[in-house]
């Protein structure tokens, strides 16, 4: 067992929390377990990720439960008053949550993964990586709660915060300098599915600075589409609540980290603050995370179908499959498809409110990657604690309706949403 004063060789964290890595315990297989002698069910070639999905390694089960079991405690007995074993106390770390993140190294192909309980802690764990004098560069359109997050940390803390253009390469080149502590992009963002090109961001970032963390919210791709660490980010996070849990049942944030020092930190960060993921809810990630590839693929495909659709009523649609979207051969340089958000416009919001109305498939709710489709109005909704004039001056038009594709039949789906932007042609005095 490990001793609380080797922490970093052996244990998985000291009393001062600094770090993480269990030993080799109970449902924590060995880092590179593919090639593993101990874990006989792992065969030794690199799996494809739709494969790793499916496969929990769980090598040390005393049973071999076919499912990682949920270790609902607080606190585990020490062997010794000195000797704190793998597991001390849940906040630190958790069988169950370390099965989950040993999971997510091999999906996302990183050095460490961690689980938090939202997107946004993960965001916050990230952003305490920041100091007094930093700077940050964020895109000029990203989703609300990161652009609260983001306003609360330039207000309260001495760092400052660039929105710029972040598909424009020029308008990033001209933020970046020495104190850029992190360029943190969207790709596609959200609402409107603009796309960065992260490679070249991720280049001209550490040129400029070379300790800048290139941090991409890869949320609505998810790690099956797009691998940000491939493409030269530092970090990349998900809100776990969407395409990777699926069943919009739990929430979730998940971190995957490159470098091994940064790592480091960002688990003090967690264990610090207090933001891993409850067991249960990590049991519940690694079931839903299993259905991941069928689930995005049967999504993508209804996505186009109704993006094809909506744009052939006259609607712009903004959806990186398109031919008319402006990054369309970017985007396809850097993910496998164009996942199954999107979002249009109609050019009047009484229209636009007749429409996400009258659906009756379509959900009316926030957050998107649920195997349910789900429709919504952004600046009323997911967006609306962007200030109006904020939401103006980043053109985010207040019409704009964003479709989130399940995996019902896409008939069914299109029948309801053509039925629906009929009606809205009637307006309501008139009904
Ligand atoms: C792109 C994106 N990132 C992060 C988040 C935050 O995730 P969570 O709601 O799980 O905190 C959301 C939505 O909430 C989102 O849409
Ligand atoms: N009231 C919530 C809104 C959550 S929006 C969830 C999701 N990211 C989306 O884009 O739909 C808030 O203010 O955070």
């Amino acid at each position: 067992m490990a001793s609380s004063t080797d922490p970093v060789t052996n244990g998985h964290h000291s009393s001062n929390g600094e770090e993480s890595r269990p030993a080799e315990s109970c449902l924590v297989s060995p880092p590179q377990s593919v090639t593993s002698p101990v874990d006989p069910v792992r065969p030794a070639k690199r799996l494809r990720t739709a494969t790793e999905c499916v496969v929990v390694s769980n090598p040390s089960d005393p049973y071999n439960s076919s499912s990682v079991p949920i270790y609902q405690t607080a606190t585990f007995k020490q062997t010794s008053a000195t000797d704190m074993g793998a597991y001390d106390y849940t906040r630190s770390g958790n069988p169950t949550r370390s099965a989950l993140e040993t999971h997510l190294e091999k999906i996302m192909r990183c050095e460490r993964a961690f689980a938090t309980t939202t997107g946004m802690s993960a965001l916050d764990a990230i952003l305490r990586l920041a100091r007094a004098g930093d700077e940050i560069i964020a895109g000029d359109d990203l989703y609300g709660g990161t652009n609260r997050l983001l306003t609360h940390i330039k207000t309260y803390l001495d760092i400052t915060v660039h929105h710029v253009d972040t598909t424009n390469l020029d308008a990033v080149r001209a933020s970046l300098n020495s104190k850029t502590k992190f360029v943190l992009l969207e790709s596609p963002t959200n609402p409107l599915l603009k796309i960065c090109d992260i490679p070249a961001i991720s280049t001209m970032a550490h040129a400029a600075c070379p300790s800048a963390l290139v941090i991409v919210d890869n949320t609505m791709m998810s790690p099956l589409l797009m691998n940000c660490l491939e493409l030269g980010a530092d970090i990349e996070y998900h809100s776990g609540t969407k395409f990777l849990s699926g069943h919009h049942d739990l929430m979730a944030g998940v971190i995957g980290v490159k470098d091994a020092e940064v790592a480091k930190r960002v688990f003090f960060i967690i264990n610090s603050i207090g933001c891993g993921l409850s067991p249960f809810d990590s049991f519940l990630l690694l079931r839903g995370m299993k259905t991941l590839a069928l689930r995005i693929e049967r999504q993508q495909e209804n996505a186009i179908k109704v993006a094809n659709v909506v744009q052939s009523l006259g609607f712009k649609v903004n959806f990186p499959s398109l031919d008319s979207h402006p990054q369309k051969k970017l985007h396809a340089s850097m993910a496998k498809g164009p996942g199954a958000v999107l979002s249009f416009v109609t050019g009047d919001v009484d229209k636009s409110i007749r429409i996400v109305e009258a659906c009756k498939l379509w959900g009316i709710s926030v957050s998107f990657g649920c195997v349910n489709s789900l429709i919504s109005m952004p600046c009323h909704m997911s967006h609306a604690s962007i200030p109006a004039h904020i939401r103006k001056e980043r053109d985010l038009p207040d019409d704009l309706i964003r479709l989130c594709v399940g995996i019902e039949d896409s008939e069914d789906l299109i029948d309801d949403l053509v039925a629906a932007i009929t009606s809205s042609n009637v307006s309501k005095e008139d009904r």
